[in-house]
């Protein structure tokens, strides 16, 4: 059983940003901030199977294509990279890139990579804050300028730049044409509501992503019965013995535990493995639990401290610093 408040990493981009408040308060120190990649405690043991960030863009990201877990494989990595964004701010025109206009040949794409024509070949869409975008493995993509979204992955690293609008960074053309589906995209799903408080979001083989949203101070049982990412967008609630705010993320296994929404409501994104939705991810509270399991009279706020579950306090790390 696993409760844990999770660290942050902090990875500098090219087309990332200075100011990423309110989601983070990392400090500026002249390279923008691309990413916050969200981590289990270095002391915990084992890797989880998903990988939850945030993205901050001032510029659009590479044009890029992720391969698949047999793709992946022949690299020697353990996972594709099957994606899903949440869209928690869009400025005005905003837009994400999902597929291509229409069907290319290998030789095609190559040549659309070439003359750097893919940039208009790709389908952008404007996106607002609430929308959720799925990107299947070997969908071609890119993220515009002007957003900050949330990202939940399979946990891989592995991205094949097919185009880079003129930065310096390496391409690797070869493979992204080998992995890609050059051609229009799948449907998107629709969000579905499972209940009062929950909204399904994506489902797919590799994890499900739901938008949780409770009204000011109620409580309810969360049932984390398999590895889940808990991530907090609006208002506040404690989580166990976690109070969780805007930008900050919990990660759960095997848990179940009091989640209770503050004066304000919450609302939440949650993320755990998948193929499908768990029925009782939130139950309505058990009157078997003991008051050990309502800790939110003493629950602390994320600051320079973490309040752990047995009540003890430990020093919040620093952020790690990562470029690419
Ligand atoms: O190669 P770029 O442009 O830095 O983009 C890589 C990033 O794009 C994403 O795949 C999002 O599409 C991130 O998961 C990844 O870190």
């Amino acid at each position: 059983m696993t409760i844990e408040y999770a660290s942050m990493q902090v990875v500098r981009k090219p087309w990332g940003k200075h100011d990423l408040r309110p989601w983070n308060d990392t400090r500026d120190d002249g390279a923008p901030v691309g990413e916050i990649w969200f981590q289990r405690q270095p002391s915990s043991a084992g890797e989880p199977e998903l990988l939850l960030k945030l993205l901050f863009t001032s510029q659009p990201l590479s044009i890029q294509v992720h391969p698949d877990d047999a793709y992946a494989h022949t690299m020697g990595e353990p996972h594709g990279k099957t994606e899903a964004w949440y869209i928690l701010a869009a400025e005005p025109g905003a837009a994400v890139a999902v597929g291509l206009k229409r069907e290319l040949s290998p030789d095609a794409l190559r040549a659309a990579i070439e003359d750097g024509s893919i940039a208009d070949l790709v389908q952008w869409h404007p996106v607002h804050a609430g929308d959720a975008v799925f990107i299947p493995a070997g969908t071609i993509h890119a993220v515009g300028p002007g957003l900050v979204l949330a990202e939940i992955q399979q946990r891989s690293d592995v991205t094949f730049r097919l185009f880079d609008y003129g930065r310096k960074r390496e391409l690797h053309v070869d493979a992204g044409v080998a992995v890609a589906h050059a051609g229009p995209p799948g449907p998107q799903q629709a969000p579905r509501a499972l209940g009062d408080n929950r909204t399904l979001l994506v489902v797919n083989p590799y994890f499900v992503l739901e938008r949780i949203a409770l009204p000011p101070n109620t409580t309810r049982v969360l049932n984390a019965s398999c590895e889940t990412w808990f991530l907090g967008l609006e208002g506040d609630a404690t989580l166990g013995a976690n109070v969780v705010g805007i930008g900050k993320a919990v990660f759960l296994d095997h848990e179940r535990c009091t989640l209770r929404s503050g004066e304000r409501g919450l609302t939440a994104l949650c993320a755990y493995l998948g193929p499908e939705s768990h029925r009782n991810l939130l139950e309505a509270p058990d009157q078997t639990l003991s008051d050990s399991t309502f800790p939110h009279r003493t629950a602390r706020r994320i600051g320079a401290s973490i309040s752990n579950s047995d009540g003890t306090a430990t020093a919040f790390p620093r952020s790690k610093e990562v470029y690419s």
